[in-house]
């Protein structure tokens, strides 16, 4: 784990000593666009055109803001159009690795980096800009072309595949409709705050304080979501938007991951009958459980982040079965 300084690797945790111990996330910072070609401005230099095979995403199959990128590529059936490869589940003093090892493998995931065989994700960025600074983060959505990083922010990256390559697929699935978008933007931020984000601060603090001020609010959103779901199929109601999506990765890492080795253990999701419920519908969606790799998740958490778990072992369960399995 570490990060680039004026484009030089510097391998170090994260700093919680200047924020009392609270684990703060930093800005991604290739912030361009994917435009549609009826929005395509050629004089704007944040934007890029949306073209069949010019694009290649790097994603890693264990991160939750990864894994969005990856659902929104399937939904949008963008596969024949965005190449795609997947780091190393381990993540250590290198940073996310471009290797392969067999006992990774996933069914439609490659790993490694098909385009320039670099080792490490930070070559990427130290191509796309010599002189970064910051973290080295996936996702991340690569143009062949120019050979430099559009995106490395999935909640950007969603909105592009959503809309932007509509005129090569036929998709026109949208999960950010124009009637929904104030109680999704509503539902993001709080679900951002305390549950994608929160399991984070829980898990990454390093004092009580910090743990505490982390976790309650988790839980507490929990049981709102939770109520929310009582009368609603979805978080909006009847349409499953991105709202939906961006509680959904974190959701389903939570009982094998979240639960455990970031000390979110008031409950599990298995405990919260229509959290639950509403995690399998939206596993079962489209084949969305093809984009799971629980293998890759648990041996990333409990394998990389050595400050928390020194002794690398990873735990054998649970056993993850939803209500109507057991
Ligand atoms: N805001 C970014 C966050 C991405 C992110 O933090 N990804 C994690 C993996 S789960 C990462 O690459 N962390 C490496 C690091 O912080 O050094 C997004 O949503 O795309």
């Amino acid at each position: 784990m570490g990060l680039l300084i004026d484009g030089k690797w510097h391998d170090q945790w994260y700093d919680t000593e200047a924020t009392q111990g609270k684990f703060v996330r930093s800005q991604s910072q290739f912030r361009n666009w994917v435009v549609a070609p009826e929005a395509f401005n050629a004089n704007d230099d944040s934007h890029f055109p949306a073209e069949s095979g010019r694009y290649h995403l790097y994603v890693s199959l264990a991160c939750p803001w990864a894994h969005r990128t990856l659902i929104f590529r399937h939904l949008k059936q963008l596969e024949s159009h965005i190449s795609i490869s997947c780091v190393h589940p381990h993540m250590l003093e290198n940073g996310w690795e471009l290797k392969s090892e067999a006992r990774f493998q996933d069914s439609l995931v490659p790993a490694g980096d098909p385009l320039h065989e670099f080792q490490y994700a930070y070559q990427l960025y130290t191509h796309a800009n010599n002189e970064y600074s910051g973290r080295v983060t996936v996702p991340i959505l690569w143009d062949k072309k120019n050979h430099t990083i559009v995106s490395n922010e999935s909640a950007d990256i969603i909105r592009m595949f959503n809309t932007a390559f509509n005129h090569l697929t036929g998709d026109e699935q949208d999960f950010y409709p124009e009637a929904l978008r104030n109680d999704i933007d509503q539902l993001n931020a709080r679900i951002y705050d305390t549950v994608n984000n929160g399991v984070y601060k829980s898990g990454f603090a390093t004092t009580q304080a910090a743990y505490e001020e982390a976790v309650y609010p988790l839980f507490e959103s929990l049981e709102f979501l939770e109520s929310r779901l009582k009368n609603n199929r979805y978080l909006t109601g009847s349409t499953v938007t991105e709202a939906d999506w961006r509680l959904f990765t974190t959701l389903i890492r939570f009982d094998p991951v979240y639960h455990g080795h970031f000390k979110c253990n008031f409950k599990r999701i298995i405990d919260f009958p229509n959290l639950n419920n509403y995690l399998e519908r939206l596993y079962k969606t489209q084949e969305v459980s093809k984009t799971v790799n629980f293998e890759h998740i648990k041996q990333h958490y409990y394998y990389s982040h050595d400050t928390i778990n020194p002794t690398r072992v990873v735990p054998a369960g649970p056993m993850l079965l939803f209500r109507s399995e057991l």
